[in-house]
């Protein structure tokens, strides 16, 4: 509890978090949380990691379509984004997007012992799902990745802009380099005037530090995908400008895992799940068809 007389803890938006569900992470840092819960017994949890700039609100429509399957579904605010606290859209490390969806994972694994965890992620929210699943290779029963960063965009990352980034990180880490495109999101523009509109989202530029932190990911993703065995889903769009379709075809195609399936969407653009209608819900029946295939069957249906 706080102490007595301190002011409540509000967040970004100036709510209270008293008034909000939340986790405070390692760092004392609130963390706005969302949960979507089936009405009956739950047949397993699944954790929702949003992308860069955004927040987990637009994943609403996904998370009540996987709650009609019986899944229990939570995801959080990524410090700097949304609701939670932390300077806008930085970090000082990237691992502490993995250690807080770690810390959200065990409360609810605390919660619901016998069910099966996955991981969604989406863009930077991918990477984080990876890097997670990698930090407990045997906990996941499978990641679903919808356009995940894995690899740096070759136009935006020449050697030459690699090398200035690294300068300039360490002359003005502060210096914020170009915004995030809205309109290379999607092909609906409904979707990109929503984006655009959204008031929790970030609009402002990238910082350089924030970048660095993004590559230092990506190369730590390289190192990983040699050793990953866990079951996993990619799906991307091959007109993705953001985050380039060859790191998931780099990812199906280095991984040892015997359980992988990329499926590419002819044309998409980088936010699949929020692209024009037939391709968002073709996103929406490939990812719930197969989360429920990939639920394992419980010792209670083997014995029957
Ligand atoms: O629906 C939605 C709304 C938000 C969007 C998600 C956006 C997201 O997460 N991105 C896309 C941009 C990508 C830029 O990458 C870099 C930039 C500089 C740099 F120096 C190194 C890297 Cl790697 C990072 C991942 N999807």
């Amino acid at each position: 509890m706080p102490e007595p007389g301190a002011a409540p803890r509000r967040s970004p938006q100036g709510v209270p978090y008293s008034d909000l569900p939340h986790i405070v992470n390692a760092d004392g840092l609130h963390l706005f949380c969302r949960y979507w819960e089936p009405a009956g017994q739950p047949r397993a949890l699944v954790f929702i990691a949003h992308g860069a700039g955004e927040h987990c609100g637009p994943y609403d429509e996904m998370a009540q379509k996987l709650k009609e399957f019986s899944l229990l579904v939570f995801a959080h605010d990524h410090v700097g984004h949304g609701q939670s606290e932390g300077d806008r859209m930085n970090i000082k490390d990237f691992q502490i997007y993995i250690r807080d969806s770690l810390q959200h994972i065990d409360l609810m694994k605390s919660r619901h012992p016998d069910l099966p965890v996955f991981i969604v992620g989406h863009s930077m929210g991918g990477a984080i799902s990876i890097l997670t699943a990698c930090e407990r290779p045997g906990d996941f029963a499978g990641v679903v990745l919808i356009a995940p960063l894995v690899q740096m965009n070759p136009e935006s990352a020449t050697p030459f802009k690699v090398f200035m980034a690294k300068l300039l990180n360490h002359m003005v880490p502060s210096l914020t380099m170009g915004s995030i495109e809205s309109k290379w999101l999607s092909r609906d523009k409904r979707q990109v005037e929503a984006y655009d509109a959204d008031e929790l989202n970030y609009h402002g530029g990238m910082r350089v530090s924030f970048g660095m932190q993004l590559m230092a990911a990506v190369e730590r993703m390289e190192r990983e995908i040699p050793s990953i065995s866990w079951p996993f889903l990619l799906l991307h769009g091959d007109a993705d400008k953001l985050c380039d379709i060859r790191g998931s075809r780099m990812m199906h195609d280095n991984s040892p895992s015997t359980d992988k399936k990329i499926k590419i969407y002819e044309g998409g653009y980088h936010a699949l799940h929020h692209d024009l209608p037939e391709v968002a819900e073709s996103v929406l029946k490939e990812l719930t068809t197969w989360i429920t295939e990939h639920i394992p069957a419980t010792t209670s249906q083997e014995a029957q």
